[in-house]
């Protein structure tokens, strides 16, 4: 199993480039088992979920033909199978969006339920309850989801918490069912807004996509587009951390200040010059980082996917910082580890308390899940000294090239058996 070797210390300058939204990929990957004809799709990220999506889709019969510019092709004239097994969905939750695209499509579709994570229970009621208010029947066995439904119909459907790929799979859903579909509390989250302008672009009648009632008037099929999918938010706020946290400057290419307002608001409370252009944002940390107080809540509110990151900031900052996480149960695996790197965190209930330390020691740590991974590295770039992390695998889910990226940035990184 691959590890990152990181010594700390460096102070990181330079550029960085964004990748395609890992976020916003998965879900309009789905949205191409919608129709018969090509979809384009452009500035797709290279990443290990975006692999297992793809061989799940190719699994279902979907022509899938990568280019050597970023882009990929995919034609799903006719699915062989409307089914996703188990083996192909247990390391990806997002697999769970080939359910309501198949179902509209074809009329029935069995997808294994996805595989735990360790962040949370995460569970797929919203989906499913979703789906059934738009006449669908369906039936749990043996670990599967089977939805049977001849066409689905138009339905108002309230979401009594908020689910970014619930909003997701439920809007994709309607795009083929018969009338109106009102999305009531639905996830205003900007990758839900992609994910729209790319079934508007294949014929989708959507209103309201980024605010919390979406309305989806079907239609009876969908055509061929090209999109290209929006820079991923939480790879530049990590970024950003990264140059806050070893007191760096960096200039971060490619991406969108517009939808990262409440991640720069932190930045700049923890004390960070930021300066914003049309598709660039740059920052500047001239001293050591002061701790802040953050709540995470689904968008516009502060991310959950950027809480690791925030804490390890707050492990090496000026005073005391609350991290309180309100989305995922489990979601504070990084504070063990964190502490083996020196950290001073006291957790009680859904709030770590932490107190800012002078210096962190490199150590030996385990990533347990995507975020957690990049917030140990974070951690690792301040730390004295050699940090490994383990089980890297977590990363390479979310993040293109890290390893390059970090050592274009003056980072001390490398990647070791
Ligand atoms: C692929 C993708 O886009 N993943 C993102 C998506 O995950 P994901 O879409 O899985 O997260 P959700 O927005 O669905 O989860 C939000 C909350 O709703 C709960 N819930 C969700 C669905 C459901 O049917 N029942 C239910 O109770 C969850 O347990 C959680 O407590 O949004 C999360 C919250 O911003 C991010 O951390 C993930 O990076
Ligand atoms: C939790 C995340 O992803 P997923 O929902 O795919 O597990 C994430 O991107 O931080």
């Amino acid at each position: 199993m691959d590890k990152l070797a990181i010594q700390g210390g460096a102070r990181l300058s330079g550029e960085v480039r964004i990748s395609g939204a890992k976020n916003a990929a998965l879900p309009i990957l789905c949205a191409g088992l919608l129709s018969a004809d090509k979809l384009h799709l452009e500035n797709l990220p290279k990443l290990k979920d975006i692999s297992t999506s793809l061989t799940l889709l190719g699994h279902l019969g979907m022509q899938v033909s990568l280019d050597d510019q970023g882009g990929v092709a995919l034609q799903a004239a006719h699915l062989d199978k409307l089914e996703a097994p188990y083996e192909l969905v247990k390391t990806m939750r997002a697999s769970i969006l080939v359910l309501g695209p198949i179902l509209a499509r074809y009329g029935e579709a069995r997808v294994s339920l996805p595989g735990g994570c360790a962040i949370g229970s995460r569970p797929v009621d919203l989906h499913i309850k979703g789906l059934q208010a738009m006449g669908a029947e369906i039936h749990i066995e043996h670990g599967y989801i089977h939805a049977k439904a001849s066409r689905l119909k138009g339905a108002r459907i309230f979401m009594d918490t908020v689910t970014v790929t619930g909003t997701e799979n439920l809007m994709m859903a309607a795009t083929l069912a018969d009338g109106t579909t009102f999305l009531e509390n639905a996830a205003r989250e900007p990758e839900v807004v992609d994910l729209a302008n790319c079934l508007i672009a294949m014929g989708a009648r959507i209103e309201g996509a980024g605010s919390d009632v979406i309305v989806i008037e079907g239609v009876d099929k969908l055509h061929g587009a090209t999109h290209k999918i929006m820079p991923d938010r939480i790879e530049t706020g990590t970024y950003l951390v990264a140059a806050a946290i070893t007191q760096g400057q960096i200039r971060v290419l490619n991406t969108r200040a517009d939808i990262i307002e409440s991640v720069l608001d932190k930045l700049r409370e923890a004390g960070a010059h930021i300066d914003v252009g049309n598709d660039w944002i740059s920052l500047e940390m001239r001293t050591r980082p002061k701790a802040v107080n953050l709540k995470t809540a689904p968008y516009p509110a502060f991310p959950t996917d950027m809480q690791a990151q925030f804490m390890a900031l707050n492990c090496i900052a000026e005073g005391v910082g609350t991290v309180t996480e309100t989305i995922f149960e489990n979601r504070f695996m990084h504070v063990q580890e964190m502490q083996r790197l020196g950290a001073d965190i006291s957790v009680e209930g859904n709030t770590a308390l932490v107190r800012g330390v002078d210096k962190l020691e490199g150590a030996v740590v385990m990533a347990t899940d995507l975020r957690a991974s990049a917030s140990l590295v974070l951690a690792a770039l301040v730390a004295e000294g050699e940090s490994i992390i383990e089980r890297i695998y977590h990363i390479d889910r979310g993040y293109e090239c890290i390893e390059e990226k970090f050592a274009q940035l003056g980072a001390s990184i490398r990647r070791v058996k």
